[in-house]
Parts: structure tokens; sequence; C-alpha cells
């Protein structure tokens, strides 16, 4: 996937948030403040006490297929991802210590001066490195967010240079992590497949070497938390993500369903995990890759840590033949390959599910 030609991408100047609040704990600059309808409306938790993601317990996956409560927990599966596109998974079997080791680098990562920051830049038009993604105009609005983003897996897509030296165990925690993740997503993708019928490796033949990337988002606190938004309204490019939200973090998450922002509550332990945009064209559209925005807290901050898994850049998606009924459910969808998908996903804007029109088979 080549970089976009970074001369000709006017980006102005992008304030960071976290030098902002330490120097203007009350402003808001101008180019933070969101359309009257782009705003993050805070909504309460109690209107949505009936209204949660599922959380689907790993430990029944892991019985035997016959078991009841293995078929519960695949019914489980598939309903979420049918009707929410996203899930909490509770008893994944990464170990606490590996959860807590990425976070503490990851905190102390954002914590460090901005100079240090600075020696691994996200310039304009990339997205790897330390900065606003996403970016592509002077007059673009600015998400109350900083960002840390690397390509991790295969080793072809890394940028050595943007891999910090400090904190020392930045490098050696990140991998240690993404190691218990890409496996998790293996075994997510088995379990996905099972529910919709299909062989369990389909989709890790389908993928070969998948690509795994993690952005580490950090969300200051904000004094209008009413007029800015935490991160852009977007669907995922990937099959899969997995985020961790920060030990006790605030509620940052919001999922669009039936036309309302629902909060997601972070539980304690769990990794939230949403289908992405290829999950939903190789499903011709039955699971669905949900939009989803973060919003941010008048007084606490909050940290969370992404990781996109995706079919390697050369395979290409189509709508899955099990999938599609010429008379009954016809393909959605054209094929592309994933490379062509994870170029335009990069080159625009955050924009709803706008980067899937990319896909769509318009009647
Ligand atoms: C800021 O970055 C992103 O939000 C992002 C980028 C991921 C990537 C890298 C950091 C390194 C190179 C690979 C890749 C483009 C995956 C989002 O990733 C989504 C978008 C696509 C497409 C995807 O697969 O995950
Ligand atoms: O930080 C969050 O809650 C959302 C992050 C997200 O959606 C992303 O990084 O793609
Ligand atoms: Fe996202």
């Amino acid at each position: 996937m080549a970089p976009l030609p970074i001369s000709s991408i006017r980006v102005g100047k992008i304030d960071d948030v976290q030098e902002l609040i330490k120097s203007k704990p009350n402003k808001v600059p101008e180019r933070f403040i969101r359309e009257a309808n782009e705003r993050g409306v805070l909504v309460s938790h109690k209107t949505h006490l009936h209204h949660h993601i599922p959380v689907v317990d790993l430990s029944k996956l892991s019985k035997p297929h016959t078991d009841d409560d293995f078929l519960f927990e695949i019914l489980k599966l598939s309903q979420a991802c049918e009707d929410w596109g996203f899930f909490q998974v509770i008893n994944h079997g990464i170990e606490v210590g590996v959860v807590e080791d990425i976070e503490k680098v990851a905190k102390e990562f954002f914590e460090m001066p901005l100079e240090e920051k600075k020696k691994y830049p996200m310039e304009p038009g990339t997205v790897q490195g330390y900065g606003q993604a996403f970016i592509f105009s002077e007059d673009q609005k600015l998400d109350w967010c900083n960002m840390f983003a690397l390509g991790v897996h295969p080793p072809s897509i890394r940028n050595p240079k943007l891999w910090p030296s400090k904190p020392a165990r930045f490098s050696e925690n990140l991998e240690g992590y993404s190691k218990e993740i890409r496996k998790l997503c293996k075994r997510l993708l088995k379990y996905i497949a099972i529910s919709l019928d299909l062989k369990e490796e389909r989709f890790e033949e389908m993928f070969g070497e998948a690509v795994q990337a993690v952005r580490m988002n950090y969300y200051p606190p904000c004094s209008r938390p009413d007029l800015v938004m935490g991160l852009s309204p977007h669907s995922d490019g990937s099959a899969l993500t997995v985020l961790q939200q920060s030990k006790n973090s605030c509620v940052g998450l919001q999922i669009l369903k039936d036309n309302t922002w629902v909060p997601v509550l972070p539980l304690p332990n769990a990794l939230v995990i949403n289908i992405g945009d290829t999950v939903e064209v190789l499903t011709n559209g039955k699971y669905k890759s949900v939009e989803h925005r973060a919003v941010t807290n008048r007084e606490r901050e909050r940290l969370t840590i992404v990781t996109f898994y995706a079919p390697n850049y050369e395979v290409k998606i189509e709508p899955m033949g099990e999938l599609v009924d010429d008379e009954t459910n016809p393909c959605k969808y054209r094929s592309y390959n994933h490379g062509d998908y994870s170029y335009h996903y990069v080159s625009n804007k955050l924009q709803g599910k706008k980067s899937l029109d990319f896909a769509k088979i318009l009647n």
C-alpha cells in the first residue's frame, strides 16, 4: 500500500490536545468545535439500561461443539454480529498482566513531553506515528484526541523508526500483547465461521498472512464535551477490531443503533469486539460493520488500545458464495483487492460508513 503524496496535502495547524489543556484548560479552539448536528450529545446511561451490547463468554465456546453452553453462546455471537456489529468478550484467556502491561506503556507514552512524542510524527497522508490521522484539509475539524498508531504484522508494514525507544518496555509489551490479540482474532473468526455454518478455517485460509495494526487513542478531559468529538463517527476498515478500554475507564465509546447513539459501558476484564467493513462485505451484509464514535468527558481522561485485524493486502475480497443467492439475497458488494480498500480507507476522512461505498453495488 503506497503512502499518499505528502506534498499535496495541506492540513494546517494541528494543536496537540494534551498541550492545549495544559496551557488553557477552559478554552476550546474553533477548529475543534463541531457543527450543532455533529456534536457528541451526552446520553444518560440510565436511559440505556436495557440496551447493552451483548456479552459473549469465550469460556463457553471452548466446550465441545455439541454442548448446550457452546450452542447457546454461538447463537448469541451470531445475533450480536447481525443486530449490533459489536459485543464484549469475557473469559477471553488473555492474562491480566499482558493487558495491564500494554496499558501501562501506552499511558506512559502519552504522558511523555511533546518533544519526545514528536520524534515519531504521523506525517500528513500517513496513518502511522503520533498525531491525528485522517486529516486532509486546512478547514477540516479536529478530534479531541491524540493518537499513536503502528503497523505490527506482517513485518513489511512496520516502520521501525516509529517504534519508540521510550518508555523502555514499549516495544516488548506491544509485541507480547499483539501476539495474544492475534490469537484471539483467529479464534473469534473460527467461531464467526461456525456461526455462519461455514468450515472453521474458512477465514484463516482466505486471509493469508493477516495484517495487524494498533492504534492508541488518548482523550484528555475537555471543558466542553458537548461541543467537541473525541473520535469522529466511522466504521472500521478491518475484518475485526479489538478495543481495550483502560482500567476504570469512563464511558466514551458510542455505537449507532436504530438511529440512536448507544454508550458502551466498560466491563472489568472485557474486550470490545466489532465487525469491520471486510466481514460485512464477506458476509454480504449479514454481519454489520456498525458506525461508532468516541465522546469526551469533562473531568476524566480516557485511553483505548485498538487492534485492527484484516486480510493480507493481496487477498481478493467479495461476498462469500455461501451467503449469496441470486433470487433471495443478491450480491451487494463488488470484488476488490484488500490492499486497494486499505488505501482508499486511509486516504479519506472518517465519515460514518462512507468508505464502504467503494465496494457497494448500487442498483
Ligand atoms: C490511524 O490508523 C488507523 O486508524 C488505521 C490504520 C491501520 C493501519 C496501520 C496503522 C498501518 C498500515 C496498515 C493499516 C492501514 C491497517 C485503521 O485501520 C483500519 C483500516 C483498514 C483498511 C484496516 O484494515 O484497519
Ligand atoms: O476509543 C474508542 O472508544 C473508539 C476507538 C475507535 O473506534 C477506533 O480507534 O477505531
Ligand atoms: Fe473504530
